[in-house]
């Protein structure tokens, strides 16, 4: 992890992966200035992108955990979070646990790639 870089969190259900990939295509040249993280499954079809990213836990297995504990840390600058908003999650707890820590610390988190590329142009 690069300190001088910014931190990017990405994450996306199932239904929205392959968004996450074109939305990941769409910003590479800003995205490859950032150390990218993301939940396990995302970060590896990210990774395809050419793009280099740090995997943590899948969502469903702590993923999402991890990443709402490095933004209660401060070591996240944004956070780009496709939901799914017609499935359903075992781990609903820790997906509305992301958005609350990010709401308590005031981490920017977009939910789809319009707010997406907003974050983006404010990050870079
Ligand atoms: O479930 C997720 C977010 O809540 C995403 O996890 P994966 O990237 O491991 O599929």
């Amino acid at each position: 992890m690069d300190q001088a870089k910014k931190t990017i969190a990405l994450v996306a259900h199932d239904g929205k992966k392959a968004d996450m990939v074109a939305f990941v295509k769409d910003h590479i040249e800003d995205l490859r200035k950032a150390n990218i993280i993301a939940t396990g499954t995302t970060g590896s079809y990210v990774r395809q992108t050419g793009l280099e990213v740090e995997l943590k836990l899948s969502g469903p297995m702590g993923g999402d955990a991890q990443i709402a504990a490095l933004a209660a840390e401060g070591k996240v600058d944004g956070i780009i979070f496709f939901r799914d908003p017609l499935g359903k999650h075992a781990h609903e707890p820790d997906i509305q646990m992301l958005m609350r820590i990010s709401d308590l610390y005031n981490v920017p988190l977009a939910t789809n790639p319009a707010t997406g590329s907003l974050i983006i142009q404010g990050l870079f």
